[in-house]
């Protein structure tokens, strides 16, 4: 079995981009100094970047292209949550020497299917020796002109909803194989039901709080209104975190209409509280990567 130190990195780079579809308004993809895209004309553009790390966003035996779905697919999640469109991505890729070559092809295949499937197109990245093996993904998305939702724009008295189910994520393996609400998202971007909108990823503790901070509100939920996975309790789908569900905020007077009118029978909609002018009681916080965290590695095994 060949390991990276055994290829040139020309040939392995030439190697994995032949699986990535370059996407429409691409006018210049992977293999020159940068890259040339042609946004449609008058849209906006939303940027993102996240990252994931063996040993702490997903375990060295999961699958490569489960690994490069979900790489994808938190980027594709902050996109929905602004109720973007995705249009290109840049992959980099860090890898220790010893692992074998076949492990990044198998996740360029996964990547390439990913991006065909969302209409994504992967336009470029960078590969570099590490000791750990971690992804970084940014993602360039279109908005149809002021048709978007920030986390900023609830106010006191709106309605708290969430998209699916909470918990249980990483025990359920649904951090690898979840599918960001980008429809759900844009609709709610294009109808103008949402004020503020987030996807939840260290958890309902910790976005919660972040959306109404930044609405310069407080914050109510009913516990038991939390919409969970089966064998879930409250506190874990308040603190497991990666549900990668959209959190946002509607006024009161539209609740109804935005009930009658959720085109999307199979993603369950649920009010869990409303945004408040103080905060009267907190709920325990969610995921953190530097406070009291554990080695990685330790939390792995
Ligand atoms: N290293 C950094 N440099 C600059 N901005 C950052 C950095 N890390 C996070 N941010 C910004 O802080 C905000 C919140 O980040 P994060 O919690 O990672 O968001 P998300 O959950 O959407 O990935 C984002 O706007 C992000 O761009
Ligand atoms: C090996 C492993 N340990 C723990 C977790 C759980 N976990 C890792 S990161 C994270 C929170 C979300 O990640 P972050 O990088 O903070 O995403 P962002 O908020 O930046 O979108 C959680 C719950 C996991 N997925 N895999
Ligand atoms: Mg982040």
């Amino acid at each position: 079995m060949k390991r990276l130190d055994q290829v040139r990195e020309d040939d392995l780079v030439r190697e994995l981009i032949r699986h990535l579809p370059a996407g429409a308004g691409t006018l210049l993809g992977a293999g020159d100094d940068c890259a040339i895209l042609k946004p449609k004309l008058g849209s906006y553009l939303v940027y993102k970047t996240d990252c994931i790390v063996e040993g702490v966003h997903y375990l060295a035996e999961d699958r490569p292209a489960l690994v490069a779905r979900k790489a994808l697919c938190r980027n594709l999640s902050d996109i929905a949550a602004m109720g973007g469109v995705p249009r290109w991505a840049l992959v980099t890729i860090l890898s220790p020497p010893e692992k074998p070559v076949r492990y990044w092809t198998a996740f360029y295949r996964g990547l390439g299917k990913t991006a065909q499937r969302f209409g994504l197109g992967i336009v470029g990245g960078e590969v570099s020796r590490s000791r750990q093996a971690a992804i970084s993904v940014a993602l360039i998305g279109e908005l149809p002109e002021n048709r978007y939702v920030t986390r900023m724009g609830g106010r006191a008295g709106d309605r708290i909803f969430v998209t699916g189910k909470l918990g249980g994520s990483f025990a359920s393996r649904r951090h690898l194989t979840f599918t960001p609400r980008l429809k759900e998202g844009q609709w709610l971007a294009e109808q103008r039901f949402a004020t503020a909108m987030m996807d939840i990823s260290d958890g309902l503790g910790s976005d919660l709080p972040r959306l109404a901070r930044l609405s310069r509100c407080g914050y109510s939920i009913m516990p038991e209104s939390l919409p969970r996975h089966r064998g879930c309790t409250i506190e874990q789908a308040i603190r497991d975190g990666e549900d990668y569900e959209l959190l946002f905020t509607v006024p009161p007077r539209r609740v109804a209409e935005l009930r009658e009118k959720w085109p999307f029978t199979k993603t369950p909609l649920t009010e869990i509280g409303a945004l408040t002018r103080s905060t009267a009681s907190k709920i325990p916080a969610g995921f953190d990567h530097f406070f009291h965290c554990q080695p990685a590695e330790k939390k792995a095994s």
